[in-house]
């Protein structure tokens, strides 16, 4: 079983406008709401996948009804802590090019966060918990850290999506997966990455830190991913990009779908790519059908320096 953790979930307000005129009264000519953040996602595409899954998290509030009543209607397993506060909306403009603006997230209080957390007595060895997305700022920057050693426990194993310190203080306790993408490497290790070695040379990094397997995701450019014996590139396939909010969690979803059916990474890595891309090109996260189609057209070489 797989359970995706989102501590900071969110309504993603997608507005559509020809240009971004700051200071000035701008129309949108379309807009729609989804529901969003890290985790959700990742289980909206396992739920594609036909992947056994549930969505752990935090909801309250109008907000957090609103992305309830959608995820029910996809039919999909859900077990969120209730809050009384606004669960976050995050905008994403659509402008030419993309600018997302994410709020902070809504206060969690102590009792909320140990309904959380006693959640995780249910865990059995073999199962995954996916971790994604920001913390709101009333949880402290060590609490995805803090839920390692009760998921390790159980037998079960973790994936973490998250940047910067919060990710480094998980490497060594051995997540199966990690996806920053080149500009989050790049500031993970504050270093610049000017070509495929240097990508592949911090990637590295990441296993040498403790993680059993790394995607470097390119966006457009495609991913990496680097286990302990192999190195593989894949770059991205043609297609129109519609909507590429959620390409990065499309892409972990299908990753560690598959990896929890087959532990293969080659093969978890070509329906991570898939996913990410069929996402890119679809106007809300991609369906089972896009999936499949993108699928074919995915190429996959050994990397070699
Ligand atoms: N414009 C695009 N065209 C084709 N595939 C894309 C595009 N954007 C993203 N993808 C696919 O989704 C994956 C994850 O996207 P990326 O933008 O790198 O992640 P994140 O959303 O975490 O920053 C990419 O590695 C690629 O396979
Ligand atoms: O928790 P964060 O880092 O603010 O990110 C949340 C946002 O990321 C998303 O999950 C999309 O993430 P990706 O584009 O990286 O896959 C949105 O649904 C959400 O608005």
């Amino acid at each position: 079983m797989i359970y995706t953790v989102t501590v900071n979930p969110s309504i993603d307000y997608i507005v559509q406008l020809p240009q971004l005129e700051l200071g000035a009264v701008n129309r949108m000519t379309y807009d729609t709401k989804l529901p969003g953040g890290k985790g959700i996602n990742v289980s909206r595409i396992l739920n594609q996948l036909k992947v056994e899954n549930a969505a752990w998290g935090f909801l309250g509030g109008f907000t957090g009804e609103f992305i309830q009543q959608q995820l029910a209607a996809e039919n999909l397993t859900t077990d969120f802590t209730k809050i009384n506060a606004d669960t976050r909306i995050n905008v994403k403009i659509k402008a030419g090019e993309e600018t997302e603006i994410n709020g902070q997230g809504p206060a969690i209080t102590a009792a909320a966060s140990a309904d959380f957390t006693a959640k995780f007595d249910q865990l059995q060895a073999g199962d995954i918990v996916v971790m994604s997305g920001s913390l709101p700022k009333s949880l402290p920057e060590s609490f995805y850290h803090d839920l390692i050693p009760l998921i390790q426990a159980h037998g079960a194993d973790f994936v973490i999506d998250t940047t910067s310190q919060a990710l480094l203080d998980t490497l060594s306790a051995q997540p199966l997966v990690v996806k920053p993408n080149h500009h989050e490497l790049a500031a993970l290790f504050n270093v610049t990455l000017a070509d495929d070695a240097a990508i592949v040379k911090y990637g590295r990094k990441l296993l040498d830190l403790g993680a059993k397997n790394a995607l470097v995701s390119m966006a457009g450019a495609g991913a990496f991913l680097i286990t302990p014996d192999q190195v593989y590139k894949s770059t991205a396939p043609k297609g129109t990009v519609i909507n590429s909010v959620g390409a990065g969690d499309s892409m972990i979803a299908g990753f560690v779908g598959t990896f929890s059916q087959t532990q293969d990474p080659l093969k978890s890595f070509a329906t991570g790519l898939a996913c990410g891309s069929a996402t890119a090109f679809s106007e809300d996260l991609a369906n089972q059908a896009k999936i499949a189609e993108v699928r074919q057209s995915i190429t996959i070489k050994q990397y070699t320096a």
